[in-house]
């Protein structure tokens, strides 16, 4: 099996083609005679970037091409970014491998404003993230937020045409794609608690593809893991869907883990927080526990609005 070639299934944005190939590396530093081949595709999601993610069916659509190419044996792994990865996989398939994450926080980026705080009455902020949107929206309640979709260059574009006075991105997908000077402030996560997963790289393979989780499994960080798990755990908890006024943050600390989750009304006007701490073994236990604490002081209601918002008329 010397000449076998691993091929990575992957969606032709330059945060997606980044992805695949850190992963391409990174598998290559460990058995330097492997060869790894990519496997470009256009995704639902590609073709109808600029229509609400909403309308179109969510998250999926971004990975349900990249899955059947390995199902059908036409790829052997996909890499993803842990905060669009869906929650359930089709049989025959699972997330194997996360690596080591990337800084976690949200960046402020404007071309005029040093920070969110600084930003006159009235500014125009960008995000279409209804988790961003609503933490935004209850410290500055004066700011007026509007709809940004698009790939991280598209976004840019529209912050540099003048449409916003300030956009809200990841700091993790602005430094893999040497942007980082776009960025005025990241900000903490109790200015923006970020979403679950959030600057994570996560690999899917076939289950019974041992070749390829072996190669696979060096990769892989068991604290990120962890971190990852309980704010999966969180959000599976809470029927998380696609378009989601939902953060989750889980950070270890001298061997203990603590995690932190909210659910906001997409306006602000309510914002229901907690957080948990623990053994890390207790990962998806404290992830459950607290979404059921979210769910019993309001989350429910909120979540149930925002479904009924988006069903189509
Ligand atoms: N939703 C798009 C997306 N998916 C992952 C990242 C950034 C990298 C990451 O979080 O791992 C981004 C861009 C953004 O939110 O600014």
């Amino acid at each position: 099996m010397v000449d076998k070639v691993l091929r990575i299934a992957t969606r032709q944005s330059p945060l997606a083609l980044w992805q695949a190939q850190y992963v391409k590396q990174r598998l290559q530093a460990y058995h330097p005679d492997l060869q790894v081949e990519l496997v470009p595709m256009v995704t639902r999601g590609d073709v109808l970037l600029d229509t609400p993610l909403a309308k179109v069916g969510g998250k999926g659509l971004f990975v349900k091409e990249l899955e059947l190419a390995m199902l059908e044996n036409r790829a052997d792994i996909a890499v993803h970014s842990m905060k669009d990865v869906p929650v359930a996989f089709p049989e025959g398939l699972g997330l194997v491998t996360i690596c080591e994450r990337e800084d976690p926080r949200d960046a402020f980026v404007s071309n005029h404003y040093t920070s969110l705080d600084s930003l006159p009455q009235g500014a125009v902020v960008g995000t279409s993230s209804l988790r961003r949107q609503c933490q935004i929206a209850a410290r500055r309640p004066d700011l007026q937020i509007r709809s940004l979709r698009g790939n991280v260059g598209t976004r840019l574009g529209k912050l540099d045409s003048g449409e916003y006075d300030a956009i809200i991105l990841a700091v993790a997908g602005l430094k893999r794609l040497k942007l980082e000077d776009r960025i005025r402030e990241a900000l903490a996560p109790e200015v923006s608690l970020p979403a679950v997963g959030q600057g994570a790289v996560g690999v899917e393979c076939r289950l019974n593809d041992t070749w390829t989780r072996e190669l696979l499994a060096p990769l892989h960080d068991t604290d990120t893991a962890i971190r990852v798990t309980a704010e999966r755990a969180m959000n599976t908890r809470l029927e998380g869907g696609c378009q989601v006024p939902i953060g989750s943050f889980a950070l270890l600390e001298n061997g203990q883990l603590w995690l932190r989750a909210l659910v906001g009304a997409p306006d602000g006007s309510q914002i229901i927080a907690g957080e948990r701490r623990g053994e890390p073994g207790q990962a998806e236990a404290m992830g459950i526990s607290l979404a059921e604490e979210l769910l019993a002081r309001g989350a429910s209601q909120i979540l149930h609005d925002v479904y009924q918002g988006e069903k189509p008329q």
